[in-house]
């Protein structure tokens, strides 16, 4: 049955950062994932993690500069990119015990086309890999749809495992979040089954999920839930599925959807 991590960036908004992890703990969560951790201690956020007895099973690299979506992609970035992994992503996962650092690649700059900024990314993940590598943690690539994200580097499922493959270490990984994937290309039945299959060659690290359009609890939408959850544990995934969404009335009022899933 799949397992389900609750993501402490979107929901729990209710409660200070800090107390999120025993909040999400109290509604049976086993695991959460965040975004961007950076502004409370690494020490902190592991106590607080540790107390409530739930993983941390993925955070995000920092975002680069005010309004940047990552620089992992970016010319004239990688030695910010390689500080911010080595000062701050690295140390993070290390103290939370958290496995999967996921990279933000960021925008194509002006006048630029994807495939000149290609070589930039892969460059800097295979860099990042090894350095990885040595903490123990798995980075990943994620598309994310254009609607929302205007501009940024990576929009499709078969671009990820193409970047994945040109990198070509084992621990570099896709986030295959279907909300983003819905809006850019559907299709989800098929390429879960593809990209899920122990059989392909480049993989899937994590799962996301969210309503689609409104980026709510995954309950509703055009989405078939029912059908989606159930082709995932059909399909043996094992590792976890993140809920990043937003929820539409209060975090609590909208869990209703997991009950069914629920292992605590
Ligand atoms: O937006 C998403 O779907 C993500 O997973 C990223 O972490 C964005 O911050
Ligand atoms: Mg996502």
């Amino acid at each position: 049955m799949p397992r389900f991590a609750a993501n402490i960036s979107l929901m729990y908004t209710e409660w200070p950062f800090v107390d999120r992890f025993a909040a999400a703990a109290d509604d049976g969560f086993e695991a959460v994932e965040c975004q961007f951790p950076y502004e409370v201690p690494a020490e902190t956020l592991a106590r607080r993690r540790e107390a409530a007895g739930v993983e941390l099973v993925l955070l995000n690299a920092p975002p680069g500069p005010a309004g940047a979506r990552g620089i992992a992609a970016v010319p004239g970035q990688e030695t910010a990119f390689r500080a911010s992994l080595l000062e701050q992503a690295l140390p993070y996962a290390q103290a939370l015990g958290c496995p999967r650092v996921h990279v933000m690649s960021g925008f194509v700059p002006d006048g630029r086309e994807r495939a000149d900024v290609q070589p930039t990314l892969v460059d800097n993940l295979r860099w990042a890999a090894d350095e990885a590598a040595r903490a123990g943690v798995t980075l990943l690539v994620e598309p994310l749809n254009g609607r929302d994200n205007p501009g940024y580097f990576l929009n499709r499922q078969d671009h990820g495992h193409e970047i994945v493959a040109a990198i070509g270490a084992a621990n570099v990984a896709v986030q295959f979040d279907l909300y983003h994937a819905q809006i850019v290309e559907g299709d989800l039945s098929v390429k879960l089954a593809r990209y899920l299959d122990p059989a392909h060659p480049t993989k899937v690290g994590h799962l996301q999920v969210a309503a689609v359009p409104d980026r709510g609890e995954p309950d509703a939408g055009e989405l078939a839930w029912g059908h989606l959850f159930a082709l995932i544990d059909q399909l043996g995934w094992p590792g976890w599925v993140g809920a990043e969404y937003r929820p539409r009335a209060g975090t609590r009022a909208g869990l209703g959807w997991f009950q069914p899933w629920r292992r605590r």
